[in-house]
């Protein structure tokens, strides 16, 4: 949306919040503007004892001034209104059937969706609490797939309409309360407090509600305020001079001059800017949990992405079983599917699919189950005098040199080479093993994981380099692999073999080297650095832990989605300066446009600088605090919008800036005031 001007529908609707805002108390935290309204009230006050066109004009449009800056406030937040109450309609209480004895519960049990249940109403649901969804029916809680597979309509939340997969033990097992179950079933490990959920957060988010203060705009705040003392100790003086000089000069010209000189555009127009820039990353279905975070993106040097789910579409999946030489294919295919039948993975499924697609075999009694993990890169089963492994090749190759020494293990040239052949291919090799009593382990032979590279990556990659971001693909697989999709998707640089503690320790570096980080990740293990970085996006699809260690949730779970964000950053940012030029330029237009007719009556001498020859002093000052306002109007538009952003460097964006925004500043005033004037001596009185 490119609203140029303001409709009057969003005004009406804004101004009821817009005059709640005009409270003392709440414009504590514009001071700029406090002033103004402190003005306000002594105009009101003289112009009650003493009325005058003068004062009365004075006085309303200084009421104005304050109530067009938290109107462009209230407009701000009122564009996240509507989608909030759209977000509280997903939040109507269902009944959930909880698993009595939760998680506990559904490990020890033999058919899972026999456990005995209860049915509670969703809002009472807490954190690790395990609820039995099917298809129909509304996921009531925030959580993680612990059992099962399951399609989802999300729409409601990410306002995609075509479903998505949820299934447990991967890095798609997030699910978000208030959205649909399609088909089949899923248990859910609920991982969210009542009134803490994702659409909680959404909700307060869109609304403004929880908006804090950037330290930048903390820091503009800061030094508007000191400008203002500034301007109060001038027009003091001024005051003094002018007494003595027998130029006397009333206060209420005085309080109408201090405003005028004040930067009330910036004061009035700040917070509405980081709304909007708050606004815009959502519309774009990107959930920004602080304002600190969008400022961040906009001046991000490096990017970090993890490879499955982020660069590819990560449903990685079994495609062939590369036996070596000796091992029967059989052989092989029983101890990739041992391993795999309580490998709740998505890749350790895949396997059993592929193995016994429809029919997988129970799990054989006595069996103690080694859970893959990011750390080990490693999953498998203990029998009673059998034990098999299937991971990445070094973390198997390690598991296999510490049964027995090498000379015992023949093949494992073989299957370095069918690694790489695999690797080479973009694929992900798992390798298999198995040992028997205390014999040492043989290698058995690969599993191919295939996986593939999301469309319009390159591009996307491409756009960021223009954009001076380095983008780095950090991944937990080999470096073979890791290469060759590094060259597929196009990212500057990779690190392999990474584990979640490396991931976390490459963005320290960056950091500590002065560059701001940005990474995209959707797994658990990237939830470290996901918390570390300037700028983490989880991916939507990703995990709870995910998506709760970063400060930005891409809803399309797309990474190329950061050159977005990161425009978005920049362009907040280049609009806080360039208005922050615009009105100080202002300020400094109005000194010289006032002044001169102010005191031109005292000192005739003064006429020389009176260039724009107002017509009288009174119609003068009425005309600079009627444009004074009506440049904070003029611009609000501008301020929702965004300056246009293109990419550019740095410094010459900044002389583009000064020339446009300081130069427009310096001399718009000029021609509104003398506009004005022109009307506003038409008034009898003035
Ligand atoms: N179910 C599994 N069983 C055994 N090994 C696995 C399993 N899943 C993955 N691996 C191995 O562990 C490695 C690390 O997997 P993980 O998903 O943690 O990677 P990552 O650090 O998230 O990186 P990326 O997501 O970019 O691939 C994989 O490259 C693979 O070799
Ligand atoms: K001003
Ligand atoms: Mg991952």
């Amino acid at each position: 949306m490119t609203a140029r001007t303001l409709t009057a529908p969003q005004v009406r609707e804004a101004l009821p919040g817009a005059l709640r805002k005009l409270s003392p108390h709440e414009l504590l935290a514009t001071p700029v503007m406090l002033v103004v309204e402190l003005g306000a009230v002594v105009t009101t006050v003289l112009s009650v004892l003493d009325p005058s066109v003068l004062g009365w004009s004075v006085t309303v449009w200084l009421w104005l001034t304050v109530l067009f800056g938290t109107l462009a406030e209230s407009v701000a937040e009122g564009r996240g209104k509507a989608q909030a109450a759209s977000l509280r309609a997903l939040q109507t209480d269902t009944l959930a059937r909880r698993v009595r004895g939760g998680v506990d519960q559904l490990r020890h049990a033999g058919d899972r969706w026999e456990l005995p249940v209860e049915e509670v109403p969703s809002s009472s649901l807490r954190r690790d609490d395990v609820v039995l969804v099917q298809a129909g029916e509304r996921i009531p809680a925030d959580g993680d797939v612990v059992e099962g597979v399951a399609s989802v309509d999300e729409s409601a939340v990410t306002g995609e309409s075509a479903p998505v997969i949820r299934e447990s033990g991967g890095d798609r097992s997030a699910v978000t309360g208030g959205t649909v179950v399609l088909s089949d079933r899923i248990a859910v490990r609920v991982t969210s407090d009542p009134g803490q959920s994702f659409v909680d957060r959404m909700i307060a988010l869109v609304e403004g509600s929880e908006r804090q203060r950037t330290p930048n705009e903390a820091a503009l705040e800061v030094l508007l305020s000191a400008l203002t003392v500034v301007f109060l100790v001038v027009v003091g003086t001024l005051y003094l001079i002018a007494d003595h000089s027998g130029a006397r000069q009333s206060v209420l010209v005085l309080v109408a001059l201090l405003v005028c000189l004040i930067p009330t555009t910036i004061g009035a127009l700040l917070s509405a800017i980081g709304i909007a820039g708050m606004d815009r990353l959502v519309r774009r279905n990107v959930l920004a949990m602080s304002g600190r975070a969008v400022e961040a993106a906009g001046d991000v040097d490096v990017l970090l992405l993890d490879k499955t789910g982020t660069i590819t579409h990560g449903n990685r999946r079994a495609s062939e079983l590369l036996a070596v030489t000796g091992v029967a294919p059989e052989e092989l295919a029983d101890a990739a599917l041992l391993a795999s039948l309580a490998d709740e993975t998505p890749e350790g499924r895949s396997i059993v699919e592929l193995v016994a697609p429809g029919d997988a075999p129970p799990v054989p009694a006595g069996a103690e189950l080694v859970e893959f993990s990011a750390a080990t890169r490693m999953s498998g089963v203990d029998l009673p005098g059998r034990l098999v492994r299937k991971g990445a090749a070094s973390a198997v190759a390690r598991w296999v040199h510490g049964t027995g020494p090498a000379a015992a293990h023949p093949s494992v040239a073989e299957v370095e080479t069918l690694v790489q052949r695999v690797s080479e291919q973009g694929g992900t090799p798992l390798v298999v093993a198995a040992q028997e009593g205390t014999a040492p382990a043989r290698l058995l032979g690969v599993v191919h994981l295939k996986d593939v590279v999301k469309d319009g990556i390159r591009e996307r990659f491409a756009e960021l380099r223009a954009m001076g971001i380095r983008t780095v693909m950090v991944t937990g697989d080999n470096a073979v692999t890791a290469r060759v999709i590094a060259e597929e998707a196009g990212v500057d640089d990779v690190l392999a073999e990474a584990t979640p503690e490396d991931k976390m320790r490459l963005i320290r570096e960056q950091q500590q080297g002065g560059r701001l980080v940005a990474m995209c990740g959707d797994g658990t293990n990237d939830a470290p650095a996901l918390a570390q970085a300037d700028v983490g996006v989880a991916m939507n699809t990703g995990t709870a832990a995910a998506k709760e260690a970063g400060n930005m949730v891409d809803l399309d779970s797309d990474p190329t989605k950061l050159l977005e964000v990161v425009e978005i950053g920049k362009q907040l940012l280049i609009t806080r300066g360039a208005l922050t030029t615009f009105s100080v330029a202002n300020d400094v237009a109005k000194y010289f446009a006032v002044l001169p007719a102010m005191f031109v009556v005292a000192f005739p001498q003064l006429g020389v600088l009176n260039v724009m020859q107002l017509s009288s002093p009174e119609s003068a000052i009425v005309s600079a605090v009627v444009f004074n306002a009506l440049v904070i109007v003029a611009l609000v538009p501008l301020a929702l919008r965004g300056v246009r952003y293109r990419p550019a460097a740095a410094d010459v964006l900044l002389r583009r800036n000064l020339l446009v925004y300081g130069l427009g500043g310096l001399v718009t005033p000029f021609v509104g005031i003398k506009l004005l004037d022109l009307v506003v001596s038409l008034i009898p009185g003035l």
